[in-house]
């Protein structure tokens, strides 16, 4: 269905994940088909699946803004709020989103959520000062009501987490996040947190795929989605 919204001519902003990567695996049976448009991919592993199914690739540097990101998330609320970077991909998903007219994710019931929080929060840090980031992250929640752990991200391989862009990922454990825009804004003003895994406004609409078949949810504030 996020297909629909795909045409001719699009700059498109490419997910990450498991969700995801079924949205470009379609998309690239379009582009076989005839179907013209480029991608800026949210991390390397997209761009790697996206190169090998012929979609073709550009950055944000070469375009003038997306018209359209589609990707997954790890919760949704109703207001469409996300929590996203179970990946480990929200640094670069938020910069694509952000400069996409429109954002809509891709998910499944297992996503839907009264309210975020369940999922720990991946906080994006700078390897610098990381114990200090640590503590102010943890002052600054506790400011707002929240308190939980938080905790390293580890690989596979029991190494720590290295995003694509270098940096760490801290997830935090805050379980009910019940005011994501003042959340938000009080992370990202914390010198060393480089991004968080808060999407607050930026989705367009859910398209939610369910036993009874697929369903579209628009954002509240959503005029033309
Ligand atoms: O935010 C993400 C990656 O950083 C993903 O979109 C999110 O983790 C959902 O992934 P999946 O579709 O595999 O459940």
């Amino acid at each position: 269905m996020a297909l629909g919204f795909v045409e001719s001519g699009m700059r498109l902003g490419l997910g990450t994940g498991s969700t995801a990567s079924w949205f470009v695996r379609l998309l690239a049976e379009k582009v076989e088909a005839g179907l013209d448009v480029v991608g800026v991919p949210t991390s390397e592993a997209t761009a790697a699946l996206a190169r090998e199914l012929g979609v073709k690739l550009t950055t944000l540097e070469e375009v003038d803004g997306l018209d359209l990101t589609v990707d997954g998330a790890d919760e949704f609320d109703p207001a469409l709020n996300l929590v996203k970077g179970g990946g480990g991909a929200l640094l670069r998903e938020k910069i694509v989103a952000a400069d996409s007219a429109r954002m809509i994710v891709v998910a499944d019931e297992s996503k839907r959520v009264a309210a975020l929080g369940a999922f720990p929060l991946p906080i994006e840090v700078v390897t610098f000062g990381s114990g200090a980031t640590l503590r102010a992250i943890t002052g600054t929640a506790r400011d707002l009501g929240l308190t939980g752990s938080l905790v390293f991200r580890q690989a596979k391989d029991g190494s720590r987490f290295v995003t694509d862009q270098g940096n760490w990922i801290v997830d935090a454990s805050f379980r009910q996040i019940s005011a994501p825009e003042a959340l938000a804004p009080a992370l990202a003003a914390i010198p060393g947190v480089v991004e968080h895994g808060l999407f607050v406004g930026l989705a367009s609409c859910v398209i939610l795929a369910g036993r009874e078949g697929v369903e579209r949810i628009d954002a509240p504030s959503a005029v033309d989605a």
